[in-house]
């Protein structure tokens, strides 16, 4: 890798107006940037460092948008021995204005985090992906619901501190609305506190929806292999997915490339962060995660004689009642079991320690955040 810092204009937003000095420029408004943002960064523009959200990183360097476009940086400073804190895609780093190369000197605290556990020995966690308002949980709507896969995905969601939504993709292909609205019901059912849309990006039937959600904020999608994310995708970010480079050929035609940036800005507003590792990530430390997904398990549970309760056998257990009562199904008690051993299992391979640190910053982050969020939002959630 070359070490002369390429600089080149953004093509991802032909909207974005040239940078301006107004505290949230509106070149950086459309990556996600706003107040907040701007006066934690304060201290750094103060030593003349450049704001600009992090597009993707490899070895040794990343790709940052910043007001005057596509940066190629350094990333020494930002790469500590804590896996966890190494900048990652979605980050908004401090840059120096000039320099060959141009390091980034830091990057301001996350608001939220998807992390991925790493199948070595001490399991690690992997930094993903940072500064997710939604999470889009992509199923796929032509094979059989597999609940406790989807009820994986959320505790991974909320455990991000992002907002997880589920989009039931392929709609197309169920063209009974009865069966359509049971497969919707059996999903609400799982996903309490999550909004469900239902979409075809063959009819296009949602994706207006879809695109009104993403608009604001950033998004990721989540989901097993064909439930439909990049077609998804594609729908979301239109014709300007492409960029057309000028090549030397005789007949002089541009040349339509797949973008390889992992963070890219939604034609009707919004960011969509696409990483690789996005796609097949494994649970890591989601036990609060896992007690959002089984919201009601927690709320049967708080009533159970015993405080340290395990809903197995014990005299009083109000959740047993539950299922015996055809309140709770069976199977969502077995998937909460299963949920919390295997989280148990990751959780006792990792440094306690540093998870707590970590998570003590991640919830007061992403509590602040979320109230950030809320009021530019009108207070408004979904
Ligand atoms: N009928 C129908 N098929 C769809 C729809 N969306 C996607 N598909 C098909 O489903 C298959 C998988 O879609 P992808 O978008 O590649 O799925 P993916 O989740 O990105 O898969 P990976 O890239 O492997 O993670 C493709 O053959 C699509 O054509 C839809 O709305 N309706
Ligand atoms: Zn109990």
């Amino acid at each position: 890798m070359s070490s002369d810092a390429r600089s080149s204009r953004s093509s991802l937003s032909s909207s974005a107006p040239s940078a301006s000095s107004a505290a949230v420029p509106d070149a950086l408004a459309g990556l996600g940037w706003d107040d907040a943002w701007a006066a934690e960064f304060a201290p750094y523009a103060e030593q003349g460092l450049v704001a600009g959200r992090v597009v993707r990183v490899d070895r040794g360097q990343c790709d940052v948008l910043t007001e005057e476009g596509l940066v190629r940086a350094d990333t020494a400073f930002v790469t500590p021995h804590d896996p966890l804190r190494v900048i990652c895609t979605g980050d908004w780093a401090a840059v120096e204005a000039a320099g060959t190369p141009r390091y980034v000197k830091a990057y301001l605290p996350r608001r939220t985090a998807f992390v991925r556990s790493t199948s070595s020995q001490r399991s690690e966690g992997q930094i993903l992906a940072s500064n997710v308002d939604h999470a889009i949980i992509a199923v796929s709507l032509a094979v059989e619901l597999d609940l406790g896969r989807l009820e994986r995905f959320l505790a991974l969601a909320w455990e991000s501190g992002a907002q997880p939504l589920v989009v039931l993709t392929k709609a197309d292909l169920v063209p009974d609305p009865v069966t359509l609205a049971h497969l919707v019901q059996d999903v609400e059912t799982t996903a309490p506190g999550v909004q469900v849309l239902t979409v075809s990006s063959h009819t296009g039937e949602g994706t207006d929806v879809l695109g009104a959600i993403v608009a604001d904020g950033t998004s990721v999608l989540l989901g097993v292999s064909g439930a439909g994310k990049s077609t998804l995708a594609n729908a979301l970010l239109g014709a300007d997915a492409m960029e057309v480079q000028a090549t030397r050929d005789v007949d002089g035609k541009g040349r339509h490339t797949t973008t390889t940036r992992n963070l890219l800005v939604l034609p009707g507003g919004g960011v969509l962060i696409d990483t690789p590792g996005l796609r097949g990530v494994g649970l890591w430390d989601a036990e609060a995660g896992v007690g959002q997904v089984f919201s009601e398990i927690e709320e049967f549970a708080a009533r159970c004689r015993f405080h340290d309760c395990a809903h197995v056998a014990e005299p009083g257990c109000a959740v047993l009642a539950a299922v015996a009562d055809g309140l709770l199904p069976e199977r969502r008690l077995e998937s909460y079991r299963k949920l919390m051993r295997e989280n148990q299992r990751i959780v006792a391979k990792t440094d306690a320690r540093l998870r707590a640190d970590l998570r003590r910053d991640w919830k007061q982050k992403s509590a602040e955040g979320r109230a950030n969020y809320a009021a530019k939002r009108g207070g408004a959630r979904f």
